[in-house]
């Protein structure tokens, strides 16, 4: 491997991205709060990162080939339900990751959805 780490035949290799998420040498210091205008230039733009720091899709010749039609899905889907939908979280409710192939929440995320009022700010 790169750091000198040998692998022994049919070893298997696996990569946290959940772990890489949140590596400061990767994020820097504030990799752990949540600050999604970290991802908008002041443009306005959306910040392109290197597909090798986030491997979620994988990277290189492997790269997933539906990343960015699932990028584009997940953000109609998002804005679509927030435009007209207030979706809370109840107060102190904390979600915690429980890690295994896929990332699920160990005691869910209870939500209160409520439909915004056409024109209201709330
Ligand atoms: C959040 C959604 C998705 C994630 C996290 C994801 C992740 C991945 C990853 C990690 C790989 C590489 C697998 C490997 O190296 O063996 C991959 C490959 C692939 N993905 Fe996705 N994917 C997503 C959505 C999609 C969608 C929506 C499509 C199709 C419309 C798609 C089609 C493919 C295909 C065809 C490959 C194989 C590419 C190749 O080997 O050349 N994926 N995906």
């Amino acid at each position: 491997m790169p750091d000198g780490t040998r692998l022994t035949k049919g070893a298997r290799v696996f990569c946290s991205l959940h772990g890489m998420g949140r590596m400061e040498e990767i994020w820097g210091k504030d990799c752990e709060e949540f600050r999604p205008e970290r991802w908008i230039t002041k443009e306005g733009r959306i910040v392109s990162e290197s597909q090798f720091k986030y491997v979620v899709f994988n990277a290189g010749p492997r790269l997933c080939v539906g990343k960015r039609f699932a990028y584009t899905q997940m953000k109609m889907v998002a804005a679509t339900v927030m435009a007209s939908y207030q979706v809370r979280v109840p107060e102190g409710h904390v979600a915690v990751p429980k890690v295994t192939t896929t990332l699920y929440m160990k005691y869910g995320l209870p939500v209160t959805i409520h439909r915004r009022e056409l024109g209201g700010q709330n």
